[in-house]
């Protein structure tokens, strides 16, 4: 039986390090920022439709999406709705290629771990096509995220915070896991962690097939 797992996290928490764990133990990871990505590229099926509801300059003069314009309209604009326009548009495409990523993975490994990595899962949950069978999320104390920001993102300490504050709230993540990976301990003993995760999850996958 396929294993399905959701992973979240608070921004610079560690949840790509944890994902690139699980993928080098043999998990299939379907990155929903990679999908969003793919449907907003030129030729891509969100694009037109973007056009179509923010207007012409949703793109620059080469015909690719102008991810800053249209972040300052979706996150920081006076049109309240326009983020859940975008959501509209966006949502329903990325749900769809996740269903065809994850739909391969499973015709080709009966027994697969199938991670779905969704940074907003808490706020989707709801919506998303897929029933996990755990959800995890990877967490750490602010201070130490906004630290990372800084050190290894450039960022200052104010537009860490802001970041931080523009995602729904660490208890709303807790609200939707049932396993939480703590990654404000070592690196090794974080993804030692997720490595017994792993084996669980695929013992429970060859048994239940
Ligand atoms: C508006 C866009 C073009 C801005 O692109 P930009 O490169 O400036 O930002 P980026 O994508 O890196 O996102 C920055 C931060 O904004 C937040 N964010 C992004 N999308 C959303 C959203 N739909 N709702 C709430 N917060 C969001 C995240 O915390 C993210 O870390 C882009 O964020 C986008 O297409 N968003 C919608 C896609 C989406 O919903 N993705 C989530 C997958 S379920
Ligand atoms: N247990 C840990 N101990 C120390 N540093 C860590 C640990 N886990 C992750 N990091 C570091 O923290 C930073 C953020 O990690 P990562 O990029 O995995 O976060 P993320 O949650 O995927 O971030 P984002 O949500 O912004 O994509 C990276 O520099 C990473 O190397």
């Amino acid at each position: 039986m396929v294993i399905r797992i959701g992973l979240t996290g608070g921004i610079a928490a560690g949840k790509s390090t944890v994902a690139s764990r699980l993928r080098e133990l043999g998990a299939t990871i379907i990155d929903y920022d990679v999908l969003a990505r793919q449907i907003v590229e030129p030729g891509g099926e969100a694009l037109p439709r973007i056009v179509e509801a923010f207007g012409p300059s949703a793109v620059d003069a080469a015909g690719r999406l102008n991810r800053a314009w249209l972040a300052q309209r979706v996150f920081s604009g006076p049109d309240r709705q326009a983020l859940e326009r975008l959501d509209a548009i966006e949502h329903p495409l990325i749900y769809a290629k996740a269903q065809q990523a994850d739909a391969e993975a499973a015709s080709q490994d009966d027994t697969a771990v199938i991670v779905h990595d969704i940074p907003l899962l808490a706020d989707v949950i709801d919506d998303v096509p897929f029933t996990f069978d755990h959800v995890v999320t990877v967490e750490a104390p602010q201070q130490v995220r906004i630290e990372r920001m800084i050190r290894t993102r450039g960022m200052s300490g104010t537009q860490a915070k802001a970041r931080i504050d523009s995602q729904s709230p660490q208890a709303a993540r807790l609200a939707i896991a049932d396993i939480v990976v703590d990654s404000d301990t070592d690196r090794a003993s974080m993804l030692a962690r997720v490595d017994r995760l792993y084996a669980q999850w695929s013992a429970q996958a060859r048994h239940d097939a």
